[in-house]
């Protein structure tokens, strides 16, 4: 049953196919609700307007979840490469043909601006054509040794269940990230996502059915994140959980996984350094920084939160990048604006803190610095200047519209205080000397360092951090690495 049919007063009813408006979770190949019927709300995070009520299952419906997997694991693991890739791949075409439907559902339950919901389409759907190639790819390494009279063969094979739980800031692109790799390598997958944004992935499981992916081989289930993700992680036929989201949450899913010994991918927070030296190509840098710290509103695991300027050139970069802060606008992202609502009230409530305490500690705001007009989920871009090391937005991850400006005089200064961090997501250098940008880029404890420019996420592009901000690596051929065990065959032809 589709939402559009039951709840035809919701905005998600004007999307031009009602199908892809899905409420209940999607196992087996089934749409199932609860066995109790319960539901949640979801809500447009603009205007607080009710978009509609989504299956609330439980942990016993979890372990359901898991069973349809683990019954579609061993055909799906033995399906030629060939017939994967095609499934992948026609997954993906339906997902650029439905591409403004998925934009605007992503819009209505995210709230982020309308062109970023299709951009982040259109990366979503890349992950799924990258790994509709990488499906083909033989797992078998032909010999890659001798023992005594027998050939030694490497074989890659699917590891088994994969449990997938997604964050709301990429609804669609955290999933596709995960459940491309996790496919591509024969393994069957059981998601969970936020219950912010759930129907961007039942969306997404309404297309996969489409393109013909068999029953159990995805399976999303809704609901409370608690019981529905820890019996995944006390459940041994879970092998592999791949989580973005907090480190906090993170840290949790790896007690709880202890007991299985499951293989674990984690994308967890960031608190991305921005260095600007003196010698940078200005304009650059700033319209660079403009991006990493405005994109998805600022929340964005990748968001610049300490933009580091040397002296020399601060004053400078501190009145543009104020200037072109000014210059944004905020609105509903139906209407397009730069800059959109938050997720919830936590997160107005933490660029509030962020924002006070710095000010007590002499910080100097030089744009926005309280909450917006439109709604109790808006902020408005703020840029705050002089931030002393000991503020709050220094020492965390603010996750919304504030950007801190800190003065360094040394290479060697800046470098320690951009790693002063539990975080090692991204880091942006700006710099023109070659032996500098050398030394910098080596001594960042970051698993990805931009250098004069922002963007560093792709299909082809591993994405990952070093230190809590994570463990092992998504996207590009290593992200199915986790999916699959290695095998060592001993053939002896004597
Ligand atoms: N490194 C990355 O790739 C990346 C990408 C996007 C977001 N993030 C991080 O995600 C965070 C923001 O997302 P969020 O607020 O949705 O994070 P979150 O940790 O609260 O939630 C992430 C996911 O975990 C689930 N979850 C929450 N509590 C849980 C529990 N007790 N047990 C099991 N699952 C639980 C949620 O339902 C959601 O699906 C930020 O810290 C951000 O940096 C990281």
């Amino acid at each position: 049953m589709s939402l559009h049919h039951a709840l035809p007063k919701s905005p998600l009813a004007e999307v031009s196919d009602p199908r892809l408006v899905r409420s209940f979770s999607y196992i087996g190949g089934k749409w199932t609700g609860a066995a109790s019927n319960a539901t949640f709300s979801v809500t447009n995070p603009a205007d607080g307007a009710w978009l509609g009520d989504v299956a609330e299952l439980t942990g016993a419906d979890s372990a359901k979840a898991v069973d349809a997997a683990q019954a579609a694991f061993r055909s799906w693991s033995m399906t030629l490469p060939q017939e994967r890739s095609a499934m992948l791949r026609k997954w993906f075409r339906l997902m650029q043909e439905n591409r403004e439907d998925l934009a605007r559902i992503m819009v209505l339950e995210q709230g982020k601006p309308l062109s970023e919901a299709r951009g982040e389409i259109d990366y979503a759907g890349d992950f799924l054509e990258y790994y509709a190639e990488e499906a083909k790819r033989p797992n078998i390494e032909g010999v890659t040794s001798h023992l005594e009279d027998a050939e030694v063969e490497l074989w890659r094979e699917p590891v088994g269940v994969a449990a997938l739980i997604t964050p709301w800031n990429f609804p669609a692109a955290m999933l596709t990230r995960k459940a491309g790799a996790a496919l591509a390598a024969g393994c069957t997958v059981v998601c969970h996502p936020s219950k912010e944004t759930p129907f961007s992935a039942l969306a997404l499981a309404e297309l996969a059915e489409r393109a013909g992916i068999p029953a159990g081989v995805f399976n999303v289930v809704t609901g409370q994140p608690a019981e529905i993700v820890e019996p995944w992680t006390k459940d041994a036929r879970v092998r592999v959980l791949s989580f973005t989201g907090s480190t906090e949450v993170g840290r949790l899913l790896y007690r709880q996984s202890a007991e299985t010994v499951k293989t674990l991918v984690m994308e967890l927070g960031g608190h991305a350094p921005v260095i600007v030296f003196a010698d940078a190509e200005m304009d650059n840098a700033v319209e660079e920084t403009m991006k990493a710290k405005w994109a998805t509103s600022g929340q964005d695991c990748l968001g610049a939160n300490r933009i580091y300027v040397e002296r020399s050139v601060y004053d400078d970069f501190c009145a543009r990048f104020a200037e072109a802060t000014g210059r944004l606008t905020v609105g509903h992202g139906m209407d397009d604006p730069d800059i959109g609502p938050l997720m919830n009230a936590a997160a107005v409530a933490k660029q509030k803190a962020h924002v006070e305490d710095a000010v007590a500690k002499g910080a100097k705001v030089l744009c926005g610095g309280a909450a917006h007009e439109l709604g109790p989920l808006f902020w408005q871009p703020t840029v705050l200047a002089d931030v002393p090391e000991d503020a709050l937005i220094l020492r965390e991850e603010t996750f919304g519209p504030v950007a801190a400006i800190v003065p360094f005089d040394t290479e060697e200064e800046v470098v320690r205080r951009a790693n002063d961090t539990e975080y090692g997501l991204v880091a942006y250098l700006h710099a023109m000397h070659p032996r500098r940008i050398y030394r910098v880029t080596r001594a960042l404890e970051y698993g990805m360092v931009a250098v004069n420019r922002t963007k560093v996420t792709g299909a082809p592009i591993p994405f990952g951090g070093y230190k809590q901000s994570g463990l092992g690596r998504e996207g590009a051929r290593l992200g199915m690495e986790a999916f699959t065990e290695v095998k060592y065959v001993c053939r002896d032809w004597a």
